[in-house]
C-alpha cells in the first residue's frame, strides 16, 4: 500500500488492456503494436514492467485477445514480478475490454484501479504518485493529461478550414485514467447497460455518469504507439541508451573418416575414397558451425537440439541443424554479422570447393556472402588427422544482439 503523508492509503488493481488489433500501426509478424519490439523486447513488456514495480501495485490484469495467448505468453518470459498478474480476454471495443478487466479485479479487494493502455510504454512512476496523491486526497476519477499546444483547426470534410478553435481549456487524455474503484465499476457496467460500446476513454464514462474528473499533468513522454512510426521511434528511443552486444561463440567438431564415396563438407558433397561416420550426413563444418552460433546466446549445443539417440536425425542433411540454430539466434534478438570455419583435413582438397561452401553457409543464414568465410590446412601429416583417420572442423560465430540497458 502507498501510505502518502495524511492521505488515504492506496490499494491499486491494474487493469492494462491490450486486446486491440493496432490496425492504424499496419500488420507486422510479431503480431499487433502491444507485441512489437522495442529496444529488444515486447512494448507490453515495458509496460507491465514499469507498472508492476510501482509500490502501490497490488493485482496487476491484463486484458488480451483470445486470439493472443501464444503471444501474450512468449512476452510474460521476459517478465519476473512480485505483483500477481492475471489475464482475461477483452472485447471488440476498448470500452468493453477495460470492463472484462474491471469485472476480474471485483473480488481482489483493491480501493482504486489504475486503467492503462498497454500501447503507452513511456509513463514514470513520478506520475503514478501524482495520481495516487489525488485518488488519496478524495478524488473519485483522476486523467493525466497534458494542455494541447497546437493551434486547432475544425475542417469540412473536403479539408477546408471552418474556424480557428481556442485551445484555452483543452487537454489531450492520457492513461493511466484512475478511478475509486466502485465507482468506476459501476460507471462502466450502466454505460454496457445502457448499450454505449463508443467511449473512447473511461474519464469520459465517469463525465458521462456524473463523477468528476481531476485533471493532472501527464508526461509529454507518455505517448500511445498508434501508428507504425510511433513504434519506430520508441524502438530508436529505446536502443540509443543502449550498450552494443557483440557476442563471439565458438565449436570444434569431429568424425572419424572410413572407406566410401565422398564427404559432404559445408553441405557440399565432394567425391572421396572415403566417407564421414556418423549418425547424420557428418557434415562436421556444419556441426562445428550450429555449436558456435547456439554458443552465442547460451542454448546448449547441437547434441542438445538434435540427440544422436533420436532416429528421425538418422541420415539427416546437416542444413537443418545450421538453420534451427540461425532460428535460435534471431529469436533471441540476434543479427549473424560473420561465420567463419576452418578445416582440418588431409584429404580431399577443399579448395576448389571453398566457393560453394561459402555460398551454401551465405545462403543457410541468410546472410551475405562476403560475411562468410571457409578455410582448410592440412594436418602435416601428423596425428589422426595427419593419418587420415578424421576430418576435425572449428567454427567462429559473430553475433550482434539487442543491446543492454546502461
Ligand atoms: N477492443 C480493444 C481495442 C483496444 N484495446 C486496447 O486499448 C489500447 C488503446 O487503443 P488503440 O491505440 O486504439 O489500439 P488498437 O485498437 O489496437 O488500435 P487500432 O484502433 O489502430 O486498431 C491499446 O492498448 C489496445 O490494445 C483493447 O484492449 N481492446
Ligand atoms: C484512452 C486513450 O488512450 C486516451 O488518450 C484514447 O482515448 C484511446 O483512443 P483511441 O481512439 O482508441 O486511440
Amino acid at each position: 500500500m502507498l501510505q502518502m503523508p495524511s492521505k488515504q492509503p492506496i490499494s491499486a488493481g491494474i487493469v492494462i488492456v491490450a486486446a486491440g488489433r493496432g490496425e492504424r500501426a499496419g500488420s507486422s509478424t510479431e503480431g499487433p503494436k502491444q507485441y512489437r519490439m522495442i529496444g529488444g523486447k515486447p512494448v507490453i513488456v515495458h509496460t507491465l514492467e514499469n507498472l508492476m514495480t510501482w509500490e502501490a501495485a497490488k493485482q496487476i490484469v491484463v486484458v488480451i485477445h483470445p486470439d493472443d495467448e501464444a503471444l501474450f505468453a512468449r512476452a510474460f518470459r521476459h517478465i519476473i514480478s512480485a505483483t500477481p498478474i492475471e489475464t482475461v480476454h477483452g472485447g471488440a471495443t476498448r470500452q468493453e475490454s477495460v470492463l472484462a478487466g474491471l469485472r476480474h479485479l471485483k473480488d481482489k479487494h483493491v480501493s482504486h484501479v489504475l486503467i492503462h493502455d498497454a500501447v503507452r510504454p513511456f509513463f514514470d512512476h513520478v506520475l503514478l504518485d501524482r495520481i495516487a496523491e489525488r485518488l488519496g486526497d478524495g478524488a473519485p476519477a483522476v486523467l493525466p493529461a497534458m494542455p494541447v499546444t497546437d493551434t486547432l483547426k475544425r475542417a469540412d470534410s473536403a479539408g477546408t478550414v471552418l474556424t480557428t478553435v481556442s485551445r484555452e481549456h483543452l487537454y489531450a487524455a492520457q492513461t493511466p485514467q484512475s478511478f475509486a474503484f466502485a465507482t468506476i465499476l459501476d460507471a462502466h457496467e450502466k454505460a454496457a447497460a445502457s448499450g454505449r460500446s463508443d467511449f473512447t476513454d473511461d474519464a469520459s464514462i465517469a463525465e458521462w455518469s456524473g463523477i468528476p474528473v481531476t485533471i493532472v499533468e501527464g508526461t509529454p513522454d507518455n505517448v500511445k504507439l498508434t501508428v507504425k512510426r510511433d513504434i519506430a521511434m520508441a524502438d530508436d528511443k529505446l536502443s540509443a541508451s543502449l550498450l552494443p552486444d557483440v557476442r563471439t561463440g565458438n565449436g570444434y567438431d569431429v568424425h572419424q573418416l572410413e572407406p566410401g564415396d565422398g564427404v559432404t563438407l559445408c553441405g557440399v558433397f565432394i567425391p572421396h575414397d572415403q566417407k564421414l561416420k556418423g549418425h547424420s550426413d557428418a557434415d562436421v563444418a556444419l556441426h562445428a558451425l550450429t555449436d558456435a552460433l547456439l554458443a552465442t546466446c547460451g542454448a546448449g549445443d547441437i547434441g542438445d537440439h538434435f540427440p544422436p539417440s533420436d532416429p528421425q536425425w538418422k541420415g539427416a542433411a546437416s542444413k537443418i541443424f545450421i538453420e534451427h540454430a540461425a532460428r535460435i539466434v534471431r529469436e533471441r534478438g540476434g543479427t549473424i554479422m560473420n561465420a567463419d570455419v576452418s578445416l582440418i583435413a588431409e584429404a580431399p582438397k577443399v579448395g576448389p570447393h571453398r566457393e560453394a561452401m561459402r555460398a551454401n553457409l551465405s545462403e543457410y543464414l541468410s546472410i551475405d556472402l562476403e560475411r562468410c568465410s571457409v578455410k582448410a590446412t592440412t594436418n602435416e601429416k601428423i596425428g589422426f588427422v595427419g593419418r587420415r583417420e578424421g576430418i576435425a572442423a572449428i567454427a567462429t560465430a559473430t553475433v550482434v544482439y539487442r543491446g543492454m540497458k546502461r
